[in-house]
């Protein structure tokens, strides 16, 4: 295949580890300079693609191009061509920030004038230039994972993998981390992100695919997959000790004609609406009194739901 747009291209692409099927033939096509995420709980089968895609596992079934090569016979120009941000920091802890970044380009054979330069710059991408002498082990997690997203740039890729990129850092560490994706996005580097949050796949991602057990379960934009599989609005309604003795599902059939749609979660129920105030409103009407109540608008966690009758936390 000649150089194309399509910077990955997966068709019916599958991976087994001995009789278990972890991915079960996923169709997906990355157009150069987007951010593309792939959504969905631990366990869908997220990292297995993405190892695929990083050309260090090896396809088991259908066909997976990268940059338009074939993973199977051209590794080595795959991988420099492409960036990896796994999912555990894999950093060098006995070494400094700057030498971690250092003996990294020196492994791509990079001269070491040029490797030199280019660590300066990504020590003042990520912000860490003032921490170029510390050691590893006394960073932040925040940002030991910025360091671990310079490391993967060292090599200038064309398309940055990254493997749950804030899992496991604080909201304002998380915040810095999307400022960097969304700089290196303007820079036209295409982002392939796996991911189980859906504000980040919101935040971050031009398209995205949901993936549930191994499959695609959804496709597209986060507000095309929204206005697809999701109403406007959705009321939050927890009735702490339900009224009257009566069940959560009990409540949910008395304002059945209210909603869209209901879900019954443990804790609340969501109905699924155009004007969450106004289906509010009614609710209280009935003479129902939910102990707390929420209106939102409709988020990707709705459509995981609606797809997979599951939370994306579960
Ligand atoms: N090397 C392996 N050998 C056997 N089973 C594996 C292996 N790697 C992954 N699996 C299984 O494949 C399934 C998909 O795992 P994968 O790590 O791809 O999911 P994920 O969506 O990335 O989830 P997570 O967020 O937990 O990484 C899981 O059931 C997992 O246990």
């Amino acid at each position: 295949m000649a150089e194309t747009d399509s910077m990955i291209l997966a068709q019916g692409l599958r991976k087994s580890f001995g009789e278990f099927e972890a991915v079960k033939g996923i169709d997906v096509d990355v157009r150069r300079g987007e951010a593309f995420g792939f959504l969905g709980p631990n366990g869908a089968g997220k990292s297995s693609t993405m190892r695929m895609v990083a050309a260090v596992s090896p396809v088991s079934g259908g066909t997976l191009r990268i940059l338009g090569m074939d993973p199977a016979t051209d590794g080595p120009q795959i991988r420099a061509r492409i960036g990896v941000c796994p999912q555990e920091d894999t950093l060098d802890l006995e070494l400094t920030v700057r030498d971690n970044l250092f003996v990294y380009g020196r492994y791509f054979g990079l001269p070491r004038k040029e490797v030199r330069e280019r660590v300066d710059e990504l020590l003042e991408f990520v912000q860490l230039t003032e921490k170029a002498g510390s050691m590893v082990e006394d960073l932040s997690g925040g940002m030991k994972r910025r360091l671990t997203i310079a490391r993967s740039l060292i090599n200038r890729p064309e398309v940055l993998l990254l493997d749950e990129p804030t899992t496991g850092l604080d909201p304002q560490a998380r915040h810095v981390v999307w400022d960097r994706l969304f700089r290196l996005k303007q820079q036209g580097v295409t982002l392939v992100l796996t991911t189980h949050y859906m504000d980040e796949a919101e935040q971050l991602c031009d398209r995205l695919v949901v993936m549930d057990n191994g499959r695609i379960v959804a496709e597209g934009s986060p507000l095309t997959l929204i206005a697809e599989h999701s109403t406007r609005e959705v009321a939050e309604l927890r009735f702490g000790v339900a009224p009257e003795g009566q069940s959560h599902e009990a409540i949910a059939a008395k304002v059945e004609d209210l909603a869209d749609r209901i879900e019954v979660l443990p804790d609340r129920l969501l109905l699924y609406t155009s004007d969450g105030e106004e289906t509010l409103a009614k609710v209280h009407e009935r003479g129902l009194e939910p102990v707390a109540s929420l209106i939102r608008r409709s988020t990707l966690e709705d459509v995981f739901l609606r797809l997979t009758g599951r939370t994306l936390v579960d």
